[in-house]
């Protein structure tokens, strides 16, 4: 296998698009995990997040999907910084937020707000929605106190509330009802990033196409960014331009929407999508073949050496314990990181990355190799990539 060289210029106006709203780089969560007893010593840490990269641009969707447990949620509550991260940036507007302190977060809480799965949960029962959406308004000090209750009713309309209803409580509303509550509530401060965390998975299905049309109308409306949470990639599949597939706090596929649904490279993300209803398909009368991923998600405490997916993978070999496989662009806005990248049924048979990181089949260092330094590894994408045309590794233009 011949590694060639020859890069080729996206030279699309995307490249040259403006800067993100939001870039997240090698953004890592490690929770201590402590002994019982008097001394209560770090024995271990769980992986939650573990050098994910990623942006999102103003009035931009990125979803971020995976099976419970991957990471997603502590993403982004780290954004949110509700959390703070052990490592790596989180460029808001250019500047990183990762290790500001309480002051120093606080106008930055009117910039990026969080919406929550649970409507209910999220939701002082005690508080009328009047108090619970104009609460952050009183705080932050942003219209005059008279103004206040206008200000609500005006956000109790624009997400289709009946404004005269602020003197209500949360339980009067409907599942549906009190999301809006909780949608408001994040709008009250007129967000550049709003973070939404599953926040239709606990609605009915008839409902959450409500929620969803909704919140791609106020994004539209506000030119906001999303950061959108969701366990299954049916949800995000309508919502979002762009995605990025996790497993076990590792970004392991992104790209944009079509890339990810019809050109998947990563055995895992062709799982995740083997379990979503196609409708094209259906139409034809035809299935989706279901692909059963076997065993569980190992412990993020202990997870598997090289590529954590291997325990669980058809495709694993040698290589895959050995060395992790990197984020690699391989299209335009499409990365991956397996060492057998390829799409359903056309998965290679030696390990692509291998002339990339000096390796041999299975994993072993070659000493005369000269790995390629610029894996493209970074937040974006860069304006070339690596392409597998008859799964030799070449820089190309592939789409
Ligand atoms: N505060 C914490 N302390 C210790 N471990 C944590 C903490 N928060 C999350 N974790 C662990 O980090 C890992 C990732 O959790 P996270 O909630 O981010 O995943 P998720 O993909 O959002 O899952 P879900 O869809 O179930 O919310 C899990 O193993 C979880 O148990």
């Amino acid at each position: 296998m011949t590694p060639a060289t020859d890069a080729v210029q996206a030279d699309t106006p995307e490249a040259a698009s403006s800067a993100p709203l939001l870039e997240v780089r090698d953004l890592q969560m490690y929770f201590p995990v402590k002994s019982s007893g008097l001394i209560r010593r770090t024995v271990g840490h769980v992986q939650a997040v573990d050098g994910v990269s990623f942006q999102v641009r103003a009035g931009d969707s990125l979803g971020l999907v995976g099976e419970s447990g991957c990471g997603k949620s502590t993403t982004g509550r780290l954004i949110t910084r509700l959390e703070k991260p052990t490592a790596g940036q989180i460029n808001f507007e250019g500047r990183d937020i990762a290790n500001l302190g309480a002051r120093q977060l606080k106008p930055l809480r009117r910039e990026i707000q969080m919406i929550f799965q649970d409507p209910y949960g999220s939701l002082n029962p005690r508080h009328t929605v009047g108090t619970i959406v104009g609460t952050p308004l009183a705080i932050h000090d942003v219209v005059p106190k008279k103004q206040i209750l206008a200000r609500v009713q005006e956000l109790l309309e624009i997400v289709g509330l009946n404004p005269e209803h602020y003197n209500r409580y949360p339980h009067e509303f409907s599942g549906g009802q009190r999301q809006r509550i909780g949608i408001a509530r994040a709008l009250t401060l007129q967000p550049k990033l709003l973070v939404a965390d599953e926040p239709v998975s606990a609605l009915d299905v008839s409902i959450q196409a409500q929620v969803i049309n909704l919140l791609q109308d106020i994004q539209r409306e506000f030119n906001i960014g999303y950061l959108f949470v969701a366990h299954d990639l049916a949800v995000v599949r309508h919502f979002c331009p762009e995605i990025a597939v996790m497993y076990l706090g590792k970004i392991v596929e992104i790209g944009e929407r079509d890339r990810i649904y019809n050109h998947a490279n990563h055995p895992y993300t062709q799982a995740l999508l083997s379990a979503v209803p196609d409708v094209k398909q259906a139409a034809i009368g035809g299935r989706r073949e279901r692909i059963q991923l076997t065993g569980d998600v190992p412990s993020p405490i202990n997870p598997p050496s090289g590529c954590r997916f291997r325990t669980r993978c058809p495709l694993a070999q040698d290589i895959c314990a050995a060395v992790e496989p990197p984020l690699i662009q391989i299209g335009r806005k499409h990365k991956v990181a397996c060492h057998f990248a390829g799409e359903l049924g056309q998965h290679p048979a030696e390990p692509v990355t291998a002339p990339l990181l000096g390796v041999d089949r299975h994993g072993e260092r070659l000493s005369d190799a000269s790995p390629d330094a610029d894996l493209g590894s970074g937040s974006g994408y860069g304006d070339t990539w690596y392409d597998f045309p008859g799964r030799r590794m070449v820089r190309g233009d592939g789409a």
